[in-house]
């Protein structure tokens, strides 16, 4: 095949409530009126008892599944929940979402994404980031039929989850040049509009920080757009190229050191401070629009040791051998990433 499939949802709606209206948007996508929903301990109060409330009253079969991490273990046990005639729900953050997708990828049913809060941009990709202990980078599954995110829910979500989802988007930046340098150097597939809507979606950001406050069903809206358009890119792109480089590559290393991982999005921000100095480009630009967002800026705001920070950099270009990045082949030295940290002041 010399032509690629691009993913996308069927049908999106992001708007105050619209959670409310779960049962009637399945009926018009005719959906199965068997429904599996997977949540979260939180985001079972937060949302999924209101998309339950929803679907039983309109006489939908409706079977719960709980989980506390996007691993394999509890993919393996989501699908046995799951028959041919199962519509998976996924209503919560980030590891909910994946799981959600990637067993119904497995099974082969159709999968609706129901964001509880706006924290990171898979929520419309074909990507899902299921861990094990040799592994934390995303793996091939299927977008979801249609993506329902409840704009209120979200900004009553905690303040934290929607800064992380921002840093997400602010570290596009750093992702894009990493694209284009490995388009350069190596001749990777490169596609100039995935990278254009990457960066769009970051500058929907950064040029409206000032309407990104807590609690405001507004600032909520404005990132799920965000995380919307940045997971279209990834779905364009047919990889995560557009929204993960090497800023996502230190990220990646924190979560196999750490044992428990700051926020994606929070970690993923702080890398691109980093690899914007790596470039010599201006990483002061992203440290003020993270702080603007609420997001954490150092070591201390992440709430990790210095150490940390220089064994993740170290460790980085091992994460993922197949994806050139501006830290090259070979990686950063020790004293370059103390270097590099110090100077920035993330430690
Ligand atoms: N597939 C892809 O393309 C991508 C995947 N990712 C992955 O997504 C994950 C990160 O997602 P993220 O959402 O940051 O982390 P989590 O899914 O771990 O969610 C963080 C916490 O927020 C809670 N929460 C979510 N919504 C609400 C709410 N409305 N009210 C109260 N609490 C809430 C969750 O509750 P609970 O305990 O109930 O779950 C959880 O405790 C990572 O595993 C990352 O690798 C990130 C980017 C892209
Ligand atoms: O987090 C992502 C995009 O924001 C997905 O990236 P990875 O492919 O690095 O898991
Ligand atoms: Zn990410």
């Amino acid at each position: 095949m010399n032509h690629r499939k691009i993913q996308m949802p069927r049908e999106v709606y992001i708007g105050p409530d619209v959670i409310h209206e779960t049962a009637e948007i399945f009926e018009s996508l005719h959906l199965s009126k068997k429904a599996l929903i997977i949540t979260g301990h939180h985001t079972y109060d937060a949302g999924a008892k209101y998309v339950i409330e929803n679907l039983e009253e309109n006489d939908y079969e409706v079977d719960l599944k709980i989980i506390d991490d996007a691993t394999y273990e509890n993919v393996d046990e989501v699908e046995e929940h799951i028959d041919c005639d199962t519509l998976v729900v996924g209503v919560g953050g980030g590891k909910v979402i994946d799981v959600a997708k990637y067993a119904s990828f497995n099974k082969d049913v159709y999968f609706v994404s129901m964001p509880t809060a706006a924290s990171h941009d898979g929520i419309v990709s074909p990507l899902a980031s299921i861990k094990n202990p040799n592994r934390s980078t995303s793996v091939k599954a299927n977008a979801p039929i249609a993506l329902i995110g409840d704009s209120n829910i979200i900004a009553d979500s905690p303040f934290r989850l929607l800064s992380a989802g921002c840093a997400d988007l602010i570290s596009n930046f750093t992702a894009v040049k990493d694209w284009q340098l490995a388009h350069r150097l190596k001749f990777v597939e490169y596609s100039e509009s995935a990278a254009s809507l990457s960066i769009m979606s970051a500058k929907l950001i950064t040029n409206n920080i000032e309407n990104i406050k807590p609690g405001l069903e507004e600032s909520a809206r404005i990132v799920m757009k965000s995380l919307f358009s940045s997971g279209t890119a990834i779905s364009i792109a047919g990889s995560s190229r557009p929204a993960s480089g090497s800023e996502h590559m230190f990220s990646h290393a924190l979560d196999k050191i750490l044992d428990k991982p700051k926020l994606h999005g929070e970690q993923c921000g702080v890398g691109s401070i980093l690899m914007m100095a790596l470039y010599g480009a201006d990483w002061k630009f992203i440290r003020d629009c993270l702080k603007a967002v609420g997001a954490p800026i150092n070591a201390k705001q992440l709430g990790i040791s210095d150490d940390d920070v220089i064994e993740a950099l170290v460790m980085a270009n091992e994460i993922r051998p197949d994806r050139y990045t501006i830290l090259g082949d070979n990686g950063i030295s020790k004293d370059a990433a103390y270097e590099l940290a110090h100077n920035t002041e993330v430690i």
